[in-house]
């Protein structure tokens, strides 16, 4: 497989709790020893990988070619259906039997489910020990890897059990994209085109008008969406680390979002696809509301659309309704719903009804079934 090797870009992330540099570039992984050197003063601890056999696979010859010893791997199947507690039990079992101390560092190579059960297992193994984000998904790296939201699911709704805690840095290696199947990379742009949608209307336009390049996997076009995306996230974050206010807007399209995912059982769509059409539903909320226009709404749906298809799933809106209550962003019965306010801003409000998330359910529903993927 050919390589590349880039320029770098840093983009700083700065919280009452943390700092750290989001690293964005093409062969980072071959040189992933010197960097933790770096970021463990010239003395390496004992390091632990947390990735999947299929990942590992794929990327274990260039990760063990930067040490000189090499570390411990400890696997994970894939799937959102693993995100959940017998998982972290598992793994801290298997540190604690191969002698991980508080001074021992995590890796997680992966995307989003083994980023966020990593850093959960991190924030509560002896009470808290290192990690280092080495998001090799889309979604990973214009997301999840970034912000210090950990943890994993319950039944009764996604990410109920978790904890916030940073990690020491984040390596988002581009070349890792490359071996990404063209689903997962769709669906994590969903969460960029949201990103673009809250906080950077030059991010949805670019989105909006280079679909192709990005989605072909031209490198420059999927570094841009990188870096933008981690630009916003790293922005609202500093400003707000524990989701006390702006950080809320991260959310949009998840209310129903994270209700498709958990109605449908975390099998049939991907974290990102839901989003997809979450973000949809969020959209006609909004234009209900007045706060973006029939041509906003028109734009913002073309555009997800464009980066589909999002797959097809059965659920009835009054379902997906009724999981909402278990969102986080609902406070003493009150629910925060983020509404697109044009392109490239957000409104939170607190008033929206059941009644008004159903109609918007059953015209994403209907839409849905309109379309011919
Ligand atoms: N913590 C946060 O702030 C945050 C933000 C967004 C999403 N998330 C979470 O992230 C998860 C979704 O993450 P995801 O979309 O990365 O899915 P994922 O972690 O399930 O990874 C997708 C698939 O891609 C495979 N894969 C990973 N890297 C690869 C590579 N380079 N080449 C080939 N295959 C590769 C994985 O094995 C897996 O099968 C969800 O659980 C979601 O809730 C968390
Ligand atoms: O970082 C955030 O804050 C987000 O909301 C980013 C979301 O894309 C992500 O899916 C997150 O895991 C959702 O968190 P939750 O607290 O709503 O479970
Ligand atoms: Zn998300």
């Amino acid at each position: 497989m050919p390589q590349q090797t880039s320029c770098s870009t840093s983009v700083s992330l700065t919280t009452p709790s943390a700092s750290y540099e989001i690293v964005i570039a093409a062969g980072l992984l071959n040189t992933l020893e010197k960097r933790l050197l770096k970021l463990t003063n010239g003395k390496l601890p004992k390091v632990f990988i947390v990735t999947s056999p299929e990942i590992w696979g794929l990327w274990s010859k260039t990760v063990l070619s930067s040490f000189k010893e090499s570390p411990t791997v400890l696997f994970l199947p894939p799937g959102e259906r693993h995100k959940r507690m017998a998982s972290v039990e598992s793994l801290a079992q298997q540190l604690a039997e191969s002698g991980a101390d508080r001074d021992s560092l995590l890796l997680a190579l992966g995307g989003g489910v083994i980023g966020d059960i990593t850093g959960f297992l991190a924030a509560i193994y002896m009470r808290g020990i290192r990690y280092v984000q080495l998001p090799s998904t889309l979604l990973a790296q214009v997301d999840s890897a970034l912000g210090g939201k950990t943890g994993v699911n319950l039944l009764a709704g996604k990410n109920l059990i978790g904890s916030f805690h940073h990690p020491l840095a984040v390596l988002a290696d581009t070349n890792t994209l490359a071996t990404l199947p063209p689903a997962e990379l769709r669906a994590g742009l969903q969460e960029s085109i949201k990103s673009g949608i809250i906080y950077d209307a030059k991010l949805f336009r670019y989105m909006e008008q280079n679909s192709e390049a990005i989605l072909s996997g031209d490198p420059a076009a999927l570094t841009r969406v990188v870096t933008a995306s981690v630009r916003v996230k790293a922005d609202v974050v500093s400003k707000d680390e524990r989701e006390s206010g702006l950080r809320m807007i991260l959310n949009f399209g998840h209310t129903l979002g994270h209700a498709i995912e958990a109605a449908t059982g975390y099998k049939k769509l991907l974290h990102g696809e839901a989003v997809g059409w979450g973000s949809i539903a969020a959209t006609y909320v909004s234009l209900h509301r007045g706060t973006v226009t029939q041509k906003e709404a028109d734009r913002i749906i073309a555009t997800i659309l464009m980066y589909g298809p999002l797959p097809r799933f059965t659920a009835k809106a009054e379902k997906l309704v009724a999981l909402t209550s278990s969102d986080k962003k609902t406070r003493s019965g009150k629910r925060a719903f983020v509404l697109a306010k044009g392109i490239g801003a957000t409104e939170i409000a607190f008033d929206v009804t059941d009644a008004e998330l159903l109609t918007a359910a059953n015209e994403m529903l209907s839409l849905m079934k309109s379309q011919t993927t």
